[in-house]
């Protein structure tokens, strides 16, 4: 009788043996991409209050600057508020709205692609927010998030049978009315374009001409960039839950150990 072993991601004394090895194999440029909440920023109930951790944002820092190395952040949140919470330098790759949006962080704000829905989307976009907010009425610690290009109902604040009901309707409201819809961390995220952090990474990865990409996320929604890396790139888990990463982290501070120690080997 043949049996599966569930994936086992290695620990994080094998993840910096890799990096030493990827640093020293002079591959560059290194893309560094780097999801936001739960990865770089510890979880909140309150997304408004959520903050890199100031350790993160050295290392990023010296990321950024140093010769071959490219930094990106690729987060489900809208890119506005992703700017304003990342404290990250110009030079980064910013990835919003799980791919919907892109930008780059220059010395003067953001130079920004552009996101135009059409009059079609743009009425669906609405008709979704006025829908998902009948998924909260009444639900304590149930609430809607509004984005450019999706809506959002949070859970994490609800008791877990409420949460598990609204979860339930705003996922079946997603599959009846969006183009995407990605089930994370106590949120479901109706979109009206189709986009993913597998797709994204691709893109960018493509066009900056990256032969090795290091990879860190915490939620399902970094699973699809986890897929659409390849074997010779590193694949980084930020605590528990299954994943078809190559290594797992247990939190942001021990992620933000490791991208200081990377930063300390490339010469930053
Ligand atoms: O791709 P990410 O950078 O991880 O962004 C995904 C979503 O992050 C935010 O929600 C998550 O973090 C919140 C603050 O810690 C937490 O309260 C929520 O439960 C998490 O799912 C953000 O509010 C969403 O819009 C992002 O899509």
């Amino acid at each position: 009788m043949s049996e599966t072993t569930a994936h086992q991601p290695a620990d994080s004394a094998a993840l910096r043996a890799i990096l030493t090895r990827v640093v020293e194999g002079g591959a560059r440029p290194l893309l560094v991409a780097l999801d936001f909440d739960g990865t770089l920023a510890p979880l909140q109930d309150d997304p408004a209050r959520s903050r890199i951790l100031p350790a993160g944002v050295q290392a990023l820092a010296r990321l950024a600057g140093t010769d071959g190395v490219a930094l990106a952040l690729v987060s489900g949140r809208a890119m506005n508020d992703l700017h304003t919470l990342a404290e990250v330098p110009p030079g980064t790759y910013l990835v919003g709205s799980h791919g919907a949006e892109r930008a780059r962080v220059t010395r003067f704000g953001l130079d920004r692609d552009v996101v135009q829905l059409t009059d079609e989307q743009a009425d669906r976009l609405a008709s979704l927010g006025a829908q998902a907010a009948q998924v909260a009425r009444g639900r304590d610690g149930v609430w809607v998030e509004s984005k450019p290009t999706a809506v959002v109902v949070h859970t994490r604040l609800a008791p877990p049978e409420v949460a598990e009901l609204a979860e339930a309707e705003a996922m079946e409201l997603g599959e009846r009315l969006g183009a995407g819809v990605l089930h994370g961390k106590d949120v479901v995220e109706i979109s009206v374009l189709r986009a993913s952090k597998g797709e994204a990474m691709t893109a960018l990865r493509d066009e900056l001409g990256a032969p090795v990409v290091v990879y860190a996320g915490d939620d399902v929604t970094d699973e699809h960039a986890f897929d659409a890396l390849e074997e010779h790139d590193v694949t980084v888990k930020v605590g528990g839950g299954e994943t078809g990463a190559q290594f797992r982290v247990d939190s942001p501070e021990d992620l933000v150990a490791v991208l200081s120690d990377l930063a300390d080997r490339v010469g930053a």
